[in-house]
C-alpha cells in the first residue's frame, strides 16, 4: 500500500482523544483522512481553528499514534517505523519552541547536536542556515531580542538543520502581521534547493494557502475537498457580484426581473436570506450578494436596471471565487471573519442559505 515516491500518503487517518471533551467525554479529532502528497510540493492544509490540522500532522510525524489508519513519510510508516519517520521530517510547531534566553546560534546547535550532527558539522551547517535565516549578524544575541518574522526564520532554520525531506510547519506565520507573513513565504520560496524538500503546511488563512501548490480543506476532522487552488476556485463557477445601493432590497427584484440572469444567479442576503422580502439591508448596511456566473458581463446591464428603476448604486464588484467561497460551498460556512476575501469584499461572514448547503459538486 505504501508508494516511496510519495512524500506523504495516509489512508484512513483516524484520531479519537478519549477523554478530549467536555465531561470527559471522547472527542474524535481526525475523522478519516486520505492524503497524497508529492515529492517536492508546497501542500497546504487549510481549515479553521479546531478542524484537526495540528492532530493530523502530530501523526505524520510519529509525535501521536493514530487510533485507526495508516501513514508514510516517504514510505516509512508512522507507526512501526516512528526513528526513521522523525529523521525524515522537520517539524514547525505553532508555539515558539525556542529557548528565549539563549543565542541563535545556540538554539539551532543544541538541536543539531540532538539530531545527531558531528560537532564539526553542526557548527558548519548552524552558520549556513543561520545566513539563509538572514540572522547571522545577530547570532550571539538572545532569541529574546528577535522580532516576530525573525523568530519564525530561525525555527524554519532549525528545522532544516537535519536535511529533512518533509517540513511541517504548523500556522507556521499566525501572529506575524501581514509584512512579516508575507517576507516568511517569501523565505521559504526562496530557500535553497526549494524543490528537494517537501513543505506540508496547515493553515487558516486563505491567502496562505494560495501560495501552495496543491490544498487539502480540512473540516472537522475530515477532508472536504483537494486540488490545486485554481482548480478548486474554477469548479464553483459563479463570481460573487457585490452591491451596495440606497435600495437593496430592490436589487433582487431587478436581478429576478431579467430572465437570463435570474437563470444564472443564487442570491444571499446581507444575513444569508434568499428571499428578498427578508433581505432588506440595514441602514448604512453591507449590502447585497449574489452568485452569479461571469459577473463581470452582467454589472453593467443590472446597474443600467437599476437606474431606470430610480435606484442609486454606491458601488458594485465583480468578484472572482475565493478559497473562502470553495469553503463555503463544500462546508456551508465561512472560514473565518478576518480573512483577506472576506475583507477585501467589505462584507460580512456570510450564513448558510436557509435552506441549507448547496450540493458539493
Ligand atoms: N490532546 C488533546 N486532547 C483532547 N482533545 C484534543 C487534544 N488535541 C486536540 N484536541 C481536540 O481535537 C480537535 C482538533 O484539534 P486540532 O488542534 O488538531 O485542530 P486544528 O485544526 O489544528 O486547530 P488549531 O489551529 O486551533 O490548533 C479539537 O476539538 C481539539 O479541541
Amino acid at each position: 500500500m505504501a508508494d516511496s515516491t510519495y512524500a506523504v500518503q495516509a489512508h484512513g487517518l483516524v484520531k479519537t482523544y478519549p477523554r478530549g471533551g467536555s465531561g470527559g467525554t471522547p472527542v474524535e479529532a481526525v475523522r478519516g483522512v486520505d492524503l497524497e502528497v508529492a515529492d517536492g510540493e508546497t501542500f497546504g492544509f487549510l481549515g479553521p481553528n479546531g478542524a484537526g490540522k495540528t492532530t493530523t500532522i502530530a501523526m505524520l510525524c510519529a509525535l501521536a499514534v493514530p487510533t485507526a489508519g495508516r501513514a508514510w513519510v516517504h514510505g516509512a510508516d508512522v507507526a512501526t517505523e516512528a526513528g526513521l519517520v522523525r529523521q525524515r521530517v522537520g517539524h514547525l510547531f505553532q508555539t515558539s519552541s525556542l529557548d528565549d534566553g539563549m543565542t541563535a546560534r545556540q538554539n539551532l546547535y543544541v538541536h543539531a547536536r540532538l539530531y545527531g550532527l558531528s560537532r564539526r558539522y553542526a557548527h558548519r551547517r548552524v552558520a549556513r542556515l543561520l545566513e539563509l535565516a538572514g540572522v547571522a549578524e545577530r547570532a550571539r544575541q538572545p532569541v529574546r531580542t528577535y522580532s516576530g518574522g525573525m523568530r519564525r526564520r530561525l525555527e524554519i532554520a532549525r528545522g532544516l538543520l537535519h536535511h529533512p525531506r518533509v517540513l511541517f510547519l504548523d500556522e507556521p506565520t499566525v501572529g506575524l502581521d501581514p509584512h512579516a507573513r508575507a517576507q516568511t513565504w517569501e523565505h521559504l520560496n526562496s530557500l535553497p534547493g526549494r524543490r528537494r524538500t517537501t513543505l506540508f503546511v496547515t493553515t487558516h488563512y486563505l491567502d496562505e494557502a494560495e501560495n501552495c501548490d496543491r490544498i487539502a480543506i480540512i473540516d472537522q476532522g475530515r477532508i472536504v475537498v483537494s486540488g490545486t487552488p485554481d482548480r478548486l476556485k474554477a469548479a464553483i463557477g459563479r463570481d460573487q457580484l457585490h452591491l451596495r445601493t440606497d435600495d437593496n432590497a430592490a436589487v433582487w427584484e431587478v436581478a429576478r426581473n431579467i430572465p437570463e440572469l435570474r437563470e444564472a444567479l443564487t442570491a444571499q442576503g446581507p444575513s444569508g436570506a434568499s428571499d428578498p422580502a427578508k433581505s432588506v439591508a440595514p441602514p448604512g448596511g453591507e449590502g447585497v450578494t449574489l452568485r452569479v456566473r461571469e459577473a463581470s458581463a452582467w454589472l453593467p446591464r443590472l446597474c443600467a436596471a437599476l437606474a431606470q428603476r430610480g435606484v442609486t448604486v454606491y458601488a458594485a464588484t465583480a468578484t472572482p471565487p475565493t478559497l473562502d467561497d470553495v469553503f463555503f460551498h463544500h462546508t456551508g460556512r465561512s472560514i473565518s471573519v478576518d480573512s483577506m476575501a472576506a475583507s477585501a469584499l467589505g462584507g460580512p461572514v456570510e450564513a448558510p442559505p436557509p435552506g441549507g448547503r448547496e450540493k458539493p459538486s
